[in-house]
């Protein structure tokens, strides 16, 4: 048996959602480049969801039932508040997710009607589930979603109780496509395997969050964030920097299990980073990571992943570090089910092998002779 260790380069499913293929990434055909500086996050879940970009009024009707599907219940509404203030996010986003399960009726049909319409909930959701869980935990009252005003500005109008400048929700809209969909990653691969069993989509999106929560995914842009504060300013970058990759530690938001030449997101997320860091007039944050960039890529041969510039482009927009990784699963949740309404299509249990390296023929020993 081969075992390719952490599964790197075998080849688990078929897909037509997104490719990466020579470095390049496309979503359903179309190169993420032209993506991210033409379309709308909306139009990129259609695509995702549907395999082609929507025309006027099939966007129309997609902004329509996101909008009518945003608002969350009072029940729900009273869980969060009774959830510990210092939970991680994350933890709230899976339990919550997971919760809707249970509010919803039909949650255990598997027809293609009903999963696709939970797939537009749980985006509409999301946005709405991490903005009261902020607010509430700042001793705030939740803000209630307002129709028309777009998935980007929506968030941010219910983060802070107030309507975004168009700088601040096309820079998130921006960030939103870039990370709406990426082939097999750990999270989708996992959404996927629960989906083989034939459980729920609830399940799938729950089993997906749990393991987008990691650092070593979802998780690294918290981390990246967490590391430009302990820095603190450009003098001790180099030290901090030589220091970590001394007692071979790892630099959050660099290296990649398929890209090793660049990821392509990152360099859109750099340039945000830079023409927010100018807007603002602080740009204390976006010149430190492009000095560890240098260092990092000069002393290691690594370069940014798509966790590494999102970090302080979210810091530039006012977000707390901790909600980092919940905007990623709200933008990663079109991908996710995708996935899983693909995963249903073709169907079948997915169940690898182990290669059992442990001990053979041992006899079993009565208690009291064991050690
Ligand atoms: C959205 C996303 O999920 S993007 C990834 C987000 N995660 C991170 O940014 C966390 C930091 N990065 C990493 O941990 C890794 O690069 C991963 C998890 C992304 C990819 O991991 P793998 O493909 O398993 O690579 P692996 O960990 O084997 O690394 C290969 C070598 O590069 C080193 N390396 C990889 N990433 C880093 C890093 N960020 N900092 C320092 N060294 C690194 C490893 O230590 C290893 O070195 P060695 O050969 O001397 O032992
Ligand atoms: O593909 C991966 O392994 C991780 C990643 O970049 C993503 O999920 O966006």
């Amino acid at each position: 048996m081969s075992t390719g260790k952490g599964l790197e380069g075998i080849v688990a499913v078929e897909s037509e959602i997104s490719s990466i293929i020579d470095g390049v990434l496309t979503y359903r055909g179309y190169q993420i480049d032209e993506l991210a500086e033409q379309s709308t996050f909306e139009e990129v879940a259609y695509l995702l969801w549907n395999g082609k970009l929507p025309n006027e009024s099939q966007l129309a009707e997609l902004k329509e039932l996101l909008d009518q599907h945003a608002p969350i219940t009072p029940t729900l509404l009273k869980q969060l508040e009774e959830y510990p203030k210092d939970a991680h996010p994350m933890a709230v986003l899976r339990t919550i997710v997971s919760a809707l399960s249970m509010y919803d009726p039909d949650a255990e049909q598997q027809t293609l009607a009903h999963n696709r319409e939970t797939a537009i909930k749980l985006t509409a959701q999301i946005p709405t589930i991490i903005t009261a869980l902020a607010r509430l935990r700042a001793g705030k009252e939740p803000v209630a979603p307002k129709a028309g005003l777009g998935f980007a500005a929506n968030f941010l109008y219910m983060l802070n109780g107030e309507e975004p400048t168009f700088v601040a929700a096309h820079a998130l809209d921006k960030a939103l496509i870039l990370h709406a969909d990426h082939e097999l990653n750990a999270s989708t691969f996992a959404a996927r395997v629960t989906t083989g069993t034939l459980s729920d989509m609830y399940s799938a999106i729950t089993t997906a969050i749990g393991t987008l929560k990691g650092p070593l995914h979802g998780g690294a842009n918290e981390q990246v964030m967490a590391t430009l504060r302990e820095i603190g300013n450009l003098d001790k970058i180099d030290a901090y920097i030589e220091n970590k990759l001394a007692n071979k530690e790892k630099i959050m938001g660099f290296g990649h299990r398929v890209y090793k030449n660049g990821d392509p997101r990152a360099k859109h997320l750099r340039e945000m980073s830079r023409q927010l860091a100018a807007q603002i007039g602080d740009t204390l944050y976006y010149d430190m990571s492009t000095r560890i960039e240098e260092l990092v890529t000069q002393k290691k041969g690594l370069k940014p992943n798509v966790d590494f510039y999102s970090a302080s482009v979210y810091n530039y927009l006012g977000i707390s570090g901790d909600l980092f990784t919940p905007i990623f699963a709200m933008s990663r949740v079109v991908g996710w089910t995708a996935h899983v309404l693909e995963q249903l299509e073709h169907n079948r249990l997915i169940r690898p092998r182990a290669e059992y390296i442990g001990p053979m023929g041992r006899r079993y020993e009565a208690i009291e002779h064991r050690r």
